[in-house]
């Protein structure tokens, strides 16, 4: 939310993704204009639209679709993969389980993380230790999720790369024991369809997911391609629509971005409201810091901010055990 933008940008990531194992990247000239779009959308919106990701369409498709089928289910089956603490917050949420800013959501969910060994990162560790929880129907449910999960887990990589080049930094700037061993979370969201939604009618006061800001690095939001209810935050409190655009991701900046750009990318606040009639699918999966990363202000990034130090530190996976004790409380 750091200006008054009325629309978030496009950006075709191609001319990255074809040269992003190249260490010299940034001196390619079709890598350098998606670097400088790349810079733009993170200090202006904090979102951006990503297009020529590679992923391909029919996989993007086919996880919105058996989400679809997972969510109308009964209720007794989609309770066999119930989310609980013990579980270590993986498995499936009711409707109105998951609070944001002490007020319910309406959406259903199932919530995956990378999976931790017991005792990898110790007591740091200890909350989110567990396997995923995976639907039993359709039988190659987990298969489907891990494919996707890793093609998304290589994109943001070298997402990452990009916007490394784009803070001034080098393309490694996200590697080793920043995010080399990114840790991910993926959501699989159901939000229900307003029942009567023409015209006077139209119930819009039944938030899907409270404003919030993501926690990690990037998100990539895969969302159906028929009702447009993602909403984000600008400078004067305005709330922009992020529509479906096919083809696309929704590409947004997480709170640990920000706390090692020093503030220059924001993590921006935004929104679901479904207003449609029709069930809405999001899956959307965050590339987030290792997870035992010690998150401060990059130096070079204090320099380009005047050399004033803005954010603190965080550990991200303090962070995120901070967030999920709250959202289920
Ligand atoms: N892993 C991520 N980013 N999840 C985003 C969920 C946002 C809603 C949550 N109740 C909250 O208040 O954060
Ligand atoms: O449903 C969406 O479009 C976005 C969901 C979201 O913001 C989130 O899960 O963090
Ligand atoms: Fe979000």
């Amino acid at each position: 939310m750091a200006t008054d933008f009325k629309s978030i940008p496009i950006i075709d990531i191609g001319p990255l993704l074809s040269k992003s194992d190249d260490p010299d990247m940034g001196s390619d000239p079709g890598v350098a204009q998606v670097v400088e779009q790349l810079d733009r959308a993170c200090r202006e919106a904090g979102f951006f639209y990503v297009k020529g990701h590679g992923v391909p369409d029919p996989l993007v498709k086919e996880v919105r679709s058996i989400a679809r089928k997972f969510f109308h289910l009964p209720y007794e089956e989609k309770l066999k993969i119930k989310m609980t603490p013990e579980a270590g917050y993986r498995g499936y949420q009711r409707l109105g389980e998951n609070i944001t800013k002490g007020v319910p959501d309406l959406h259903e969910a199932i919530d995956c993380y990378t999976e931790i060994k017991p005792g990898r990162y110790g007591a740091l560790g200890k909350p989110m230790e567990g396997p995923n929880q995976w639907p039993q129907y359709p039988p190659n449910y987990k298969e489907l999720m891990e494919e996707y999960i890793s093609l998304c887990s290589e994109l943001s990589r070298k997402i990452m790369r990009g916007i490394g080049l784009a803070l001034g930094g080098s393309p490694s700037e996200f590697e080793g024991d920043r995010a080399g061993e990114a840790f991910w979370v993926t959501r699989i969201i159901g939000y229900p369809g307003v029942p009567d939604a023409n015209g006077d009618n139209k119930t819009d006061n039944d938030v899907g997911c409270g404003a919030h800001t993501d926690y990690g690095l990037v998100t990539l939001v895969n969302q159906d391609d028929d009702i447009t209810a993602l909403q984000v935050r600008n400078l004067s409190g305005e709330w922009i629509s992020a529509p479906p655009i096919p083809g696309t991701f929704v590409c947004n900046i997480g709170d640990m971005l920000k706390i090692w750009s020093n503030g220059l990318y924001e993590s921006t606040l935004h929104r679901v409201v479904n207003s449609n009639a029709k069930f809405r699918v999001c899956v959307a999966y965050f590339y987030e810091p290792n997870y035992d990363a010690a998150v401060e202000p990059l130096d070079f990034c204090i320099q380009k901010s005047g050399g004033v130090r803005k954010l603190g530190k965080a550990v991200y996976g303090e962070h995120l055990v901070a967030k999920v004790q709250t959202n289920f409380a």
